[in-house]
């Protein structure tokens, strides 16, 4: 059985359909990118996958059952978004997402300090550790996001789920926060689901991308219709379907 299943899922809002007709699989341990244009449901379809939102047709699967609706160990499902804690620390903030993976969600006395200088070994990693006792409004937006994407790994979690988890960070630090992803990927084998802008990220780090998009379109209503996955890319290849899009899209280019 597949770890992750979408079975012909249907979600409106109100009157007005958001995704139609979506269904996928993805095995564990596959990296899932997802593109699309802007507003066409590819943060609703994590929200789904992640219980936040229900379909209004269909179903979702994950690990043989409905997606757990709290993350933590049973799951190992954890989102970007959870903002990092404002009043923890750095390092604490780290230790946090960890913990989501102890039995009682924290740590005690020895295990609390192994926790710590596990926590300091990932702030190293991700460029953070000048700044582990300083409280995260201390910090810029860009290294806000580097910490809310340790804590995120710092869990380990079984499927791991991105949106946009790179757009606001300098190209130096993305591709550090690339070769972290990709190292924590190899040590965990976790399944990742991450939603991109960024075409080539998509196709780096991904073993499939997947395309969002309205199939039908009606230019008098825009919003008639939802959007579904037109197209699911192999790109284990070495992004060779990206030279091909890119090729395409010059081939379109008028001369
Ligand atoms: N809670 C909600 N109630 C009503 N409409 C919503 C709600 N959440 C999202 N939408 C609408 O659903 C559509 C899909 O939103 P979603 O955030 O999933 O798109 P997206 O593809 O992730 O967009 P972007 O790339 O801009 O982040 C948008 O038109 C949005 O306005």
């Amino acid at each position: 059985m597949s770890f992750v299943t979408a079975e012909n899922i249907f979600l409106s809002y109100g009157s007005r359909p958001i995704l139609e007709r979506v269904n996928l699989t993805a095995e564990e341990g596959e990296f899932v990118s997802i593109v699309g244009a802007s507003g066409c449901g590819k943060s609703t379809f994590l929200r789904l996958l992640l219980a936040q939102e229900t379909p209004t047709k269909g179903e979702i699967r994950v690990a043989g059952a409905p997606p757990a609706r709290e993350p933590g160990l049973a799951r190992g499902v954890v989102f970007q978004r959870y903002s990092v804690f404002p009043h923890m620390t750095v390092r604490e903030n780290i230790v946090a997402g960890e913990s989501l993976r102890s039995r009682w969600g924290r740590f005690f006395g020895t295990e609390a300090r192994a926790a710590r200088a596990r926590a300091d070994e990932t702030l190293a990693r991700i460029g953070l550790d000048h700044v582990a006792d300083q409280f995260p409004a201390t910090l810029s937006g860009g290294m806000q996001q580097r910490l809310a994407i340790g804590q995120a790994l710092a869990a380990k979690p079984r499927i791991l789920l991105l949106d946009e988890p790179f757009g606001a960070l300098d190209p130096g630090t993305r591709l550090s926060m690339h070769d972290f992803l990709q190292e924590l990927r190899a040590e965990t084998g976790m399944t990742v689901f991450m939603v991109t802008h960024d075409l080539e990220e998509g196709f780096k780090l991904g073993d499939r991308v997947l395309v969002f998009d309205k199939p039908r379109w009606d230019p008098q209503d825009p919003n008639l219709n939802g959007a579904t996955i037109t197209y699911d890319f192999d790109a284990r290849d070495g992004g060779i379907p990206f030279q091909r899009i890119k090729e395409d899209t010059h081939v379109l280019r008028p001369t």
